[in-house]
């Protein structure tokens, strides 16, 4: 049995999308950069540890796969997570405005016999945002609980000028990766 190990309501909707049986588990890591960690292995390391901490709570039964996702911003080998405050989040998008930024979702699935992974990485180009777009854009209340304060299946589809890789992996689980990776244990999406 698959279990999605994630709060992510995005999550749950991709991962229907292609027709897998999942049940939901609520699980906490977490979600701090160690000081040389480089953004792609962060990004993984927190993937793999909500997908550990599921097979944890479901005390390592022999027949669950756990899967595990993190999406995270990053520009400049900086990480941009989700921002804490209105001011955050507009101090990401200033950061983020005419330029192109990284956006890195790893996935894990985790049984008590193996462990695997995959790591997608989608480049966006960000729109020259003025003041006025960034204030009312974080008025809406969108950037919280995103990565790099922003949602591209939102009104935020509007600052993204240009984006090349997965559309699913910005939104937080790569629908291609992801089908690829559940093969791999056998379980077929339909
Ligand atoms: C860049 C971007 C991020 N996001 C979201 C995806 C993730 O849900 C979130 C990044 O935070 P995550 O820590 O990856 O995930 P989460 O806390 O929402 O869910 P959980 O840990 O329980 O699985 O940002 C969008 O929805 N749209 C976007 O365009």
């Amino acid at each position: 049995m698959l279990h999605l190990a994630s709060q992510s309501p995005r999550r749950r909707q991709l991962l229907e999308q292609i027709g897998v049986e999942f049940a939901v588990l609520d699980v906490e890591v977490v979600e701090q950069r160690a000081p040389d960690e480089a953004p792609q292995e962060y990004v993984s390391r927190v993937a793999r540890d909500k997908a550990r901490a599921g097979l944890i709570r479901l005390g390592h039964a022999d027949d669950v796969v756990v899967l595990g996702a993190d999406t995270e911003v990053v520009l400049d080998d900086e990480v941009f997570g989700k921002p804490q405050d209105a001011d955050a989040a507009a101090a990401m998008l200033r950061r983020l405005s005419g330029r192109t930024h990284a956006v890195v979702s790893a996935i894990w699935l985790v049984g008590t016999a193996r462990e695997q992974c995959e790591v997608c990485v989608s480049q966006v180009r960000f729109a020259t945002l003025d003041e006025s777009t960034i204030a009312a854009y974080v008025a809406t209340g969108e950037p919280f609980g995103k990565a790099g304060a922003y949602a591209i299946q939102g009104r935020g589809a509007m600052l993204v000028e240009h984006l090349q890789g997965s559309y699913s992996g910005v939104m937080g689980l790569p629908v291609f990766e992801t089908a690829r990776l559940l093969r791999g244990f056998g379980i077929a999406p339909g």
